[in-house]
Formats: structure tokens, sequence, C-alpha cells
């Protein structure tokens, strides 16, 4: 499990390291491991570091003082690089010691900018050490005119690799929310502790890859604000069936998904939950969406019941339900029934207040819009997309529910905390019938989940593990070519094959 804190509380936890003179120890073991993390970089990308370029942007704070501590060290291995000073008075004596090693130094100006950005993009490495937690706001002019700058990994590997010290200069660390511009990276060394604000938002498609670098600050921390799970603990979450078990034992899963108009997601969520392993689906739907599922998928169970008639363990839903009546009414008995229930799509229309935590909505950004707009806190796309952290929050708050929602970083809120990030999905996971597959992944983690409703947060782990399951299984159906739906079920299979081997 990786914990992250928000910016405030690593400072708060330095504090008293700064009060006992220890300030210039821990920028030496921050500025060598973002050495150490730019080094293996530079090595990985071209072999050696002797001959390359580096470019070392510094603002005003220790953000630009560990940047420049650390490019002095490249100095001393024979990169050639400039310090571009994006504030008038920088760390004076990581200036001096960049100096001492042959270092080149500018300060940027509006007029130089283009001769700057070209210098960054005909070097191999840039370290962005222009903001790091003491910032406010956005990037300003004239530091503001880098943010064109793209990583490598948006220039399908091109030069120059951008490493971040700390977080990306213009992310807010406590929230990850943009408030103006800032800075892309491919990789960013963090230190004491991952900040918040790499793991929600902008911040977490801006960092790229999180390095964490020690610096001895783990005993003055306290609660996480975001946690993210690793194989290990996903693995851990995982039921799989015991030699007594038959197929009611496993765990049925009920799906109230699909209508005339949407046939496919039904077909979708049903694979999916399929794929990750249930005793049983029952299946309730429409006539020709019922046909289509017995096609597709003989081993389910369908019929045009009520929820209160069907015996299962856990609910699915919403997905493809569009605006069938009945489709409507069984969301809203499952979300009344006390069971285990992924409430997605249309469904999340349906949503009151005073759910308890076992009701898990499934939103994307825009039905988080709606969903917070109905219950009286009306708010805009634009505003939840960049500050999620903040809205997913509330929304679980608000609602009693457990809340996902979708996105680069997939959030998950617990009503009253814990939260969880996972970020493990690709691009190529944004196509059509890619939420119905998550919303059938969790469903079955839910109906098998012998664990019981445990502690605080327990139904926001099996919704971070099932958006695991679900990015890691795009990633490897990207390896083949563009991701569709329908092929995810296999890839979830093999997924969890790895999962249950290790
Ligand atoms: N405090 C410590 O003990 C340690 C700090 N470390 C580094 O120090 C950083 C925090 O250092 P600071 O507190 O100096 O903060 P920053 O390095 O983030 O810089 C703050 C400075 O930038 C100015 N500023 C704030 N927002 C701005 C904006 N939008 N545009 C332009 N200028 C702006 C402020 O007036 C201030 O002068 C961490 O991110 C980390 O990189 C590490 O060296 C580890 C130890
Ligand atoms: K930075």
């Amino acid at each position: 499990m990786i914990s992250a804190y928000p910016g405030t509380a690593v400072r708060a936890a330095e504090q008293p390291l700064l009060d006992a003179g220890a300030g210039p120890e821990l920028m030496q073991k921050a500025a060598y491991g973002l050495y150490r993390a730019a080094a293996g970089l530079l090595l990985r990308r071209r072999g050696r570091i002797y001959g390359s370029k580096t470019v070392v942007l510094a603002g005003a704070g220790n953000n630009g003082g560990d940047a420049l501590y650390a490019a002095s060290r490249l100095l001393a291995r024979g990169s050639s690089s400039t310090a571009v000073l994006t504030a008038e008075d920088v760390h004076s004596a990581a200036l001096a010691a960049f100096r001492g090693r042959g270092g080149k130094v500018l300060t940027l100006t509006e007029e130089n900018t283009g001769t700057v950005l070209a210098l960054c993009r005909s070097s191999d490495l840039v370290l962005d050490g222009i903001l790091g937690t003491g910032g406010k706001g956005g990037l300003r002019a004239p530091a503001a005119g880098l943010a064109v700058l793209e990583p490598a990994r948006l220039r399908r590997g091109q030069a120059p690799a951008v490493v971040a010290c700390d977080l990306p200069s213009g992310i807010s660390a406590d929230t990850g929310a943009a408030p103006g511009a800032f800075l892309r990276a491919d990789l960013t060394v963090t230190f004491g502790a991952p900040k918040t604000g790499l793991m929600a938002g902008p911040g977490a498609e801006a960092a790229g890859q999180i390095e964490c670098v020690d610096i001895g600050l783990s005993t003055h921390l306290e609660a996480p604000g975001i946690q993210r799970l690793e194989a290990a603990d996903i693995a851990g979450l995982l039921t799989v069936p015991a030699p007594g078990d038959h197929k009611y034992s496993r765990g049925v899963l009920g799906i109230a998904a699909g209508s005339a108009a949407y046939p496919g997601a039904a077909v979708l969520a049903t694979g999916a939950a399929l794929a990750t392993g249930v005793g049983m689906v029952r299946f309730l739907g429409p006539e020709p969406v019922r046909r289509l599922i017995n096609l597709q998928h003989p081993e389910a169970v369908c019929a045009e019941s009520a929820v209160a008639q069907t015996h299962v363990q856990a609910w699915v839903a919403g997905p493809g339900a569009g605006q069938d009546e009945d489709q409507r009414q069984r969301a809203v008995d499952a979300m009344a029934s006390g069971l285990p229930a992924v409430i997605d799509a249309d469904a999340i229309s349906a949503v009151v207040s005073s759910l308890g935590p076992q009701v898990i909505l499934t939103p994307h950004a825009g039905e988080l819009t709606a969903l917070l707009t109905n219950l009286g806190k009306s708010t805009d796309r634009a505003a939840v997309e960049a500050d999620p952290l903040s809205h997913v929050r509330r929304a679980a708050d608000l609602t009693g529910a457990t809340v996902l929602l979708k996105g680069w970083a997939t959030l998950v809120a617990a009503p009253g905390g814990p939260v969880y990030s996972q970020a493990e999905a690709t691009p190529w996971l944004a196509t059509a019938g890619s939420g119905d597959t998550l919303s059938g992944i969790l469903g079955a983690l839910l109906a098998t989940d012998s664990a019981g409703p445990g502690g605080p947060g327990h139904y926001a782990r099996l919704a971070a593990a099932a958006a695991s399951i679900h990015g890691r299984a795009g990633a490897l159906s990207a390896l083949e070519g563009p991701v569709e739906a329908s092929r995810l079920p296999a890839a979830i299979r093999r997924v969890l094959a790895g999962f249950l081997q290790s």
C-alpha cells in the first residue's frame, strides 16, 4: 500500500527537523535522491551521463535548491548543465555550488522564453525545480510560458525527459488541482512521502511515474490523505473458491442492466463479472436483452423479476439502463436492499442521500457533476475535473455512499474517509463500454467478498481493487492494439491469474 500525504502535512512533519537545524541535511538527502533518479533515467535513455545536456529550471524556494544541488552532481559526472532562473532570489548556496561545478546560468524573461524552450527541447533532461510544496497558485509569468514543454512520454520518447523535483510545478500538493499553468513530467521524485496532489486530478496526470526518496520524515506523519493499493493488497482482497464451495456459497451477483436502447452494456457487465469469478449471475432485464445475454453468456440465469424476489449477495444496477423504468426501479430497490450494490450510469440519477457505504456509486465527472447538483451542491464539470478529490469526498459525505470517480487516476472515497487512488489505466481504456466492465468486476468482488463489511473503508478498498484490475486489464489489452471493451474479459482473467499465482 502506498500512502500519500497533503503537502501541508509533509511541511508540518519537516518543521521539527528544520527547528533542530536539519534543513541543509534534508536538502542534501532530497538532492541526492533526485540526482540518483535523474542519473538512472539518463543511463536508461542514452547509456551514459557523460556528454549529456541538462537544463535546471530553478525557482525562488528550496525546491530550486534541491534541483540545483542535484544538477551539480550531474555536472560532476560530465553532464553539461544550464540553470534557468525563474525568480530573482534563488537558493544562493545551491546556485554557488552549481556555478562552482562549471554550470552556466541565465535568467528567464518573457523575451528569451522561446530560446529557453529551444534549449530545453535540445537537451536530454529538464529538472523542474520552479515550485514545490511552497507554491501558491499556478505558474506565473515568465515561468508560465514554459508550460508548453511536453515530457518525452507525450512525444513518443523524444527528448527531453522532464523530471519534477518533489511535484510538478504549478500543481497543488494538497489536492492535485491546477489553478493555472503547470509543467508535466515523465518522472516525479518526491521527498519524505508522496503528496496527495500526485494522486488526484491534473496532478496525477502531470506527475508521470512517481518515485519517493526517504528523508526521514515517516515518524512525523499521521493519517494519510490518499492510499493506493498495490498488487499484494489486491491479491489479499480476492476470494478464491474453497473445496466445499458450491455455486450459491461462492457468491451470486444480481445484474439489472441494459434496455432496448442499450443492450450491449448488459452483455459487457455480465461478461466482466463472469471473468472476475462468481458462483452465478442472476440477470434482470427486458426480454430482448435477456435473449442477448443468454446467447452471449448461457451460464447467466435470466428473469424479469423484481429485486425483492431475487436471492443474491450483491447487485449491479444501471449500466445501459437508459430511460427503462423497470431498471430504474430495480436500481432504487437495490440501493434500499442493504446488500452491497454498484450503482452506475443512468441509475446514479436515482440516488438520494442517506445511503450506506455498501452502496458504491461509479460516476464519471459529468455524472458526479449532475449528482452533486441534484443534491443541492451546484457545480460544473470543469470544476470537478480541476479538483476531483474535493468533489468525490463531498459526494461520499453527502450521500453516505462509497463513491468511485472514474478518471486518469480513479478516486474512491468512503463517507468520512479513507480515499483511494488507482492509476494503472491506459488512455486507451477511454472507450465505449469500458465503464460497464468496471461495474461487472466490482459487482463480482462484492458478491464473492468473504471478509464481510469489515471496518470503515472496506467497500472503498474493494472498489479500488476493481479499478486496479480494470486498469491493468486495459493496459494488458492495449499491448495488442486499441482496446475494445468486449475484449476486456479475456484480459481480466489474465490479470487475476497473475494475482492468484503470485
Ligand atoms: N523544508 C525542508 O526541510 C525541505 C524542503 N525540500 C524542498 O523544498 C520545497 C519547499 O520549499 P519552499 O518552502 O521554499 O517552497 P518552494 O520551493 O515551493 O518555493 C516557494 C517560493 O516561491 C514563491 N512562490 C510561491 N508560489 C509562486 C508562484 N505561483 N509563482 C512564483 N513564485 C511563487 C514563494 O514566494 C516562495 O519564495 C519542497 O517542495 C522540497 O522540494 C526538500 O529540500 C527537503 C527538505
Ligand atoms: K517542482
